[in-house]
């Protein structure tokens, strides 16, 4: 149904009340969204595809379900005008469900108070309470309104200041001025400037109300893609046939996204063996994932006798290389001396002693020699040796450091007998420079070779194959220069774009249909792809004449993306669709995390391979925890522990913390500022830091984080320790921020601990039990996803900051373009995985911080 009763309101589901969904969506939580006829609490679905209804619970039946509008006499009892209604609602809302509203809800609703009367604001229910009044000043959000009147409420005077003082820095962030005068009307706060005594000058001095945000569009491509005239009733399009067909000599084979690189792979493995007569053991080929070979030889099975399959040499470069490495050389790459972390990368050098050797290294931290040791790996991709990337003119410190740290690197492997992958590379590429006759074997055994995703090689590999295809050079590489994403290693879509270079009597054949997306989706992919330079100009054409869906959507913030995409994917799943046909694409981690909680939530099964540590580990997180711990708990001895770094408390000082707490037989946090030890000003510190912790005990969490963040000053502590490290991404600003929109979805400290800890432990389970295969819905980081097609995709996030990459805003800014091609190819692999709908999300906050969208949608699509 379209409406409900949400207290003694009315709340009516129609495009100018969608900015109230993320509000709606929290009360429905707390159950406070109700059916007026048979008052079962509703839930609130609200997808991308279909327009937003309530629901009731699957087995109460009534007969309003589905109703379009409300009943008259249902409204004749509700006839407050209309923008008073939504005025007095989402004060309501506010304060019932003690979430504050996000900066739009704000802006909306502070022109909406200001355009009503002063003197029907002051007959809502929200306007007067004396609290409120207070007069606080300078904050620049309706947020504050309700922080300071929860904070009050829990009385605690004199922190309704300071939270008032936070939600100004809050406020300021996110663009709006901290330094005009307001005052309280209701809920909100009204700059003091904009008159609110007459009608008159309200009018004059309101301005327009902000563009909701949009619910759902379309996005239709900026360049219409052409379909394939003439259907072939055959498997291949003749294209592919001369790809397959094409044996002998060296051949580039150029396909766009969906074009059926692995098809005519496993068709052309397929015909030299079937047709020219060739043993599966004189062909090699070599795919990006271990996966891709495993399905490739799955349908070369179906198509060939007895076992014949399994024959094939095929694999990643690093596993065919590893295989022939300890073939010939097994006492050297013993797998157990195999250094597959960073960390262990960085614990040899440093029990090496190289990082004290030279003086010029002097004191690091542990991200600069990790930073470092990702320049080597990328040299050594390159095929740059020590000496040869000594006599490179540093751009930066860090490659200074990594030229170096570099020879000492190899030094220690040498000493231990430790190697690392690319060890592997660079062994294999030597060991068959090197002994003539084996190289010889192999190229006798194996005349054909071929390589996928030949777009992601680099320097090392190349080279490698280059000696084994020769001399008959029966060498077919296959890729797709527009879907290179692994600049970062070292690959470089140079050698795709010079391939014919190298072999000038390489023939080239250009596959430009894509059968896997629907047009509106080839599309947007194709005018985005357009803007890159560096590329091989190339036409496309659709198989598919049906358009598919293509949307974006723009949730208030990164919590309601999340729940639109999950009410989405229980909508397709409801519909028919199998669950494994969605996925959720991301650019970077921080964008899953809400995610995987609401699917959680929802009971929805996913596949999710970590690939970074956990969320709910890292350190800031766990000290914000503790801290709410301690709140409920002052005697909490494991939490003050943990929180002794951000109050400065040595660890020597624990024990005779420890002993005063038992001697006076007092909770430990009541002890804190007796100590003697204590300067003025500390035990001054500590003492606010026990009155603001008993206070956080009564109020909603995100209160508590506030007064935490500031009262506590954790955030003044998590910028200084940040500055001291030197770490520029200060992520710790987007974990405080993750925490309150997290806390923000809760009503209690207590509740929202539990939750967290229960995340936490899910998060292992995320890890260790994935569904089987097909009954789940993929969460996967866009680079994961290459190669892989979904008839449903979502991609959240679609922000500048976030895709593309800050790092790769922050290359533009000193004039260098590359990264942002290189993340307009990641978008591009993230459009062409779609085959049906592509439902893009444009937060209009993250972090709670105000978003702009990224330049990419404006070039793809209109
Ligand atoms: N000739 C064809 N007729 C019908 N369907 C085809 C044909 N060729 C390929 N397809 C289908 O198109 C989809 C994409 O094929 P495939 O995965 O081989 O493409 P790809 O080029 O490897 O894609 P990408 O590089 O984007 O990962 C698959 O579902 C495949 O079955």
């Amino acid at each position: 149904m379209k409406f409900a009763q949400l207290d003694d309101t009315i709340i009516r589901l129609q495009p100018d009340t969608y900015q109230h969904l993320s509000v709606w969506r929290m009360a429905a939580r707390r159950e406070k969204v109700r059916c007026p006829l048979c008052d079962a609490p509703l839930r609130l679905s609200a997808g991308i595809s279909f327009d937003p209804s309530f629901l009731h619970p699957e087995d109460q039946l009534c007969e309003w379900e589905g109703l379009e509008a409300p009943p008259a006499e249902l409204l004749a009892a509700h006839t407050e005008p209309h923008i008073r209604q939504a005025f007095s609602v989402m004060a309501e809302v506010a304060v019932a469900v003690e979430k504050p509203f996000t900066t739009a809800d704000a802006e909306i609703a502070a022109s909406v108070a200001a355009s009503a009367s002063a003197e029907a604001m002051a007959n809502t229910k929200a306007v007067g309470s004396a609290e409120a009044g207070a007069g606080a000043k300078t904050v620049a959000s309706a947020e504050a309104g309700a922080n300071a009147k929860s904070v009050a409420s829990a009385e605690t005077g004199a922190n309704a200041k300071s939270v008032a003082r936070s939600e100004a820095t809050a406020g300021a962030d996110r663009g709006a001025s901290a330094e005009t005068e307001e005052v309280m009307l209701g809920s909100f706060r009204i700059p003091k400037k904009r008159s609110i005594q007459s009608e008159s000058d309200v009018n004059r001095t309101v301005p327009e109300p902000p563009k909701p945000p949009l619910y759902r569009k379309r996005l239709m491509p900026k360049k219409t893609i052409e379909h394939l005239a003439v259907r072939h009733e055959e498997q291949l399009h003749p294209h592919q046939k001369e790809a397959v067909q094409t044996t002998e000599g060296p051949l580039l084979i150029l396909a766009g996204a969906g074009s059926g690189k692995t098809r005519v792979m496993t068709a052309r493995t397929s015909h030299l063996i079937r047709e020219l007569g060739l043993s599966p053991r004189q062909i090699m080929v070599v795919t990006f994932t271990t996966k891709a070979a495993e399905e490739i030889k799955q349908r070369l099975a179906r198509q060939l006798p007895g076992g014949q399959a399994r024959e094939l040499v095929s694999g990643t470069f690093h596993s065919i290389f590893y295989r022939m490495l300890m073939f010939h050389q097994s006492d050297r790459w013993d797998q157990r001396k195999l250094l597959k972390k960073d960390w262990q990368k960085w614990r040899l050098l440093r029990e090496s002693g190289a990082l004290a050797a030279p003086p010029e290294i002097g004191p690091r931290k542990e991200s600069e020699i990790l930073e470092a040791l990702a320049i080597i790996s990328r040299w050594k991709n390159e095929y740059l040796l020590p000496e040869q990337a000594g006599h490179r003119v540093a751009n930066d410190d860090a490659e200074r450091l990594a030229q170096l740290l570099y020879p000492l690197y190899e030094e220690a492997k040498k000493r231990t007998g430790w190697f690392d992958f690319d060890d592997m590379l660079i062994g294999c590429y030597e060991l068959l420079l090197t002994h003539p006759e084996i190289l010889q074997r192999y190229q006798e055994r194996i005349t054909h070779v071929m390589i996928d995703e030949f777009q992601d090689i680099n320097r090392i590999q190349y080279e490698t194959v280059k000696l084994l295809a020769a001399p008959q050079n029966n060498l077919c590489v296959i890729g797709d220069d527009d879907q290179s994403i692994y600049g970062f290693r070292g690959s470089d879509p140079q050698y795709i774009l010079g391939f014919t270079r190298d072999f000038p009597q390489a023939k080239t054949i250009t596959l430009e249909v894509n059968y896997r997306s629907r047009s509106s989706i080839v599309g947007l992919g194709f005018s985005l792809i357009g803007h890159n330079r560096a590329r091989w100009q190339k036409d496309c054409l659709s198989f598919h004449s049906e358009e598919g869906e293509t949307y974006l959507f723009e949730p208030g913030d990164e919590e309601e993306q999340a729940a639109r995409i999950v009410d989405e994917i229980r909508h397709r799943i409801e519909t028919g669709t199998p669950i494994g046909e969605c996925a959720i694409l991301y650019r970077t981690h921080e964008s899953a995390r809400p995610i995987l909680e609401h699917l959680s939530e929802a009971g929805i099964p996913f596949h999710y391979t970590q690939e970074e540590d956990s969320f709910y580990q890292r350190q800031t997180v766990r000290w914000v925890l503790s801290y709410l711990r301690l709140a409920l708990n002052p005697d909490d001895s494991d939490s003050l522990k943990e929180i002794l770094p951000t109050l400065y408390i040595s660890q020597e000082m624990w024990n005779a913390l420890r002993s005063q707490a038992i001697l006076e037989d007092m909770p430990i946090l009541h002890v804190l500022p007796k100590l003697e030890h204590w300067k003025g000003f500390q035990r001054k510190h500590l003492q606010s830091v026990g009155e603001v912790l008993a206070a956080c005990a009564a109020c909603p969490p995100a209160q508590a984080l506030e007064l935490i963040y500031e009262d506590c000053r954790l955030r003044d502590y998590l910028k200084k320790r940040s500055k001291e490290r030197d770490d520029r991404r200060e992520s710790w600003s987007d974990e405080l921020q993750q925490l309150l929109a997290t806390a923000k979805r809760h009503e209690h400290v207590a509740g929202f601990l539990q939750y967290m800890d229960r995340m936490a432990n899910q998060e292992k389970e995320w890890r260790q039990q994935q569904p089987l295969p097909g009954e789940g819905v993929h969460v996967l980081s866009i680079h994961r996803a290459k190669g892989l097609e979904f008839d449903h995709v979502f991609l959240p996030d679609l922000i500048e900051g976030s895709l593309p990459h800050e790092y790769a805003l922050d290359a533009v800014r000193k004039g260098n373009q590359a990264a942002l091609e290189e993340e307009r190819r990641l978008l591009y692999v993230a459009i062409t995985r779609a085959r049906y709908s592509l439902s893009i999300g444009i937060p209009r906050e993250r972090f709670g911080r105000k978003t702009r969208l990224s330049r990419f949608i404006s070039e793809m699509g209109r």
